[in-house]
């Protein structure tokens, strides 16, 4: 069996869950199962906290598993990323009242507080600037305010928290992040496990593919097809068939979800009429 770690709580957790249900695999019935074994597609899942996720998976205990990059990072794991997910897209970076006014070089001697100790500390080292890092578990922004610090490190999505905390950001991005399935470098798995691990990942990617793409259909002029081809190229290659009018081909493509109305419109000026979209259930690419 494979040994699939699963992040337990927070962000990662329940768009981790709503993956693998997609990908056919079993959801745990309540948040208190830590162990599911899901026989029929010959995997064990292990719901641990997404922290720990790296270091099981950088001892071996489990095979693979899906966390955060900065997470992983943090964790100082050699890990592998195998496949990056699309979610819990995020930047790690520095922050503080007066951050408009900052640079990386005015944290030299300053008190920085964040819950990824390791990640700013080599981050720091990397660049030769000697500073105290203050771990805290969580709920960083009020470390401020409460004296404890004079600037921050955390996760930045939209930025809505430290706006509500009167931060502002500095410097680069420490990383950008999203989640990942991932292993430590040297794996080395049983056949069974290897095939399974394969399974797993074609049909990531085919629930992933699902999601960001659609299907494409319309109706040219024959004339005018090498034209629209062009605009929807699809991802090996547009379907081409007869339409029962002579003169006329239907297409069918593939289409990025983001690209849909732009394209439909180029394809309307293209001579194209009856474009139709439709959503992917699911693919094997
Ligand atoms: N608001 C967010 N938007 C996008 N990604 C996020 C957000 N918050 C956290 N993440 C990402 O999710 C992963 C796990 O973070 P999470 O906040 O769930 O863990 P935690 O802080 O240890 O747990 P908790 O917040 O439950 O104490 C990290 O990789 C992080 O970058
Ligand atoms: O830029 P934003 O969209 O506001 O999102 C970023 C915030 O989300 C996470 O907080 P979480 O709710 O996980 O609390 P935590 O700080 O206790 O981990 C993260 O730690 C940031 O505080
Ligand atoms: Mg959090």
């Amino acid at each position: 069996m494979l040994r699939i770690a699963v992040p337990n709580k927070g962000a990662l957790s329940e768009p981790t869950a709503a993956l693998l249900a997609e990908a056919g695999y079993r959801r745990r019935s309540n948040a208190k199962e830590l162990v599911l074994v899901d026989e029929p597609n010959d995997v064990e899942l292990f719901f641990l906290r997404p922290r720990d996720i790296a270091v099981y998976v950088g001892s071996g205990t489990v095979d693979v598993g899906i966390t955060g990059q900065d997470m992983l990072a943090d964790s100082r794991t050699v890990g592998e990323v195998i496949l990056p997910l699309g979610f819990a897209r995020s930047t790690f970076r520095f922050a503080a009242p007066d951050g408009a006014d900052r640079t990386l070089e005015s944290l030299q001697g300053a008190r920085i507080a964040t819950s990824y100790e390791n990640l700013v500390e080599d981050h720091l080292a990397e660049h030769g600037v000697d500073a105290t890092v203050v771990h805290l578990d969580g709920a960083v922004e009020s470390s401020i305010r409460l004296g404890v610090a004079e600037v921050i490190a955390d996760v930045v999505e939209t930025g809505t928290t430290l706006r509500q905390a009167g931060l502002d950001v500095f410097g680069d991005p420490i990383m950008t992040s999203e989640a990942v399935l991932f292993s430590r470098v040297d794996l080395e798995l049983e056949d069974d496990a290897a095939h399974t691990l394969e399974v797993l990942v074609r049909r990531i990617r085919g629930v992933l593919v699902a999601r960001e793409y659609v299907l494409i259909d319309y109706d040219i002029p024959t004339e005018k097809l090498e034209g629209a081809v062009a605009v929807t190229p699809g991802f090996e290659a547009p379907t081409v068939s007869e339409l029962h009018r002579s003169g006329w081909s239907a297409v069918r493509s593939m289409v990025a979800v983001s690209d849909t109305n732009h394209v439909m419109d180029a394809l309307y000026e293209a001579g194209a009429r009856a474009i139709l979209v439709t959503a992917i259930q699911a693919c094997r690419m």
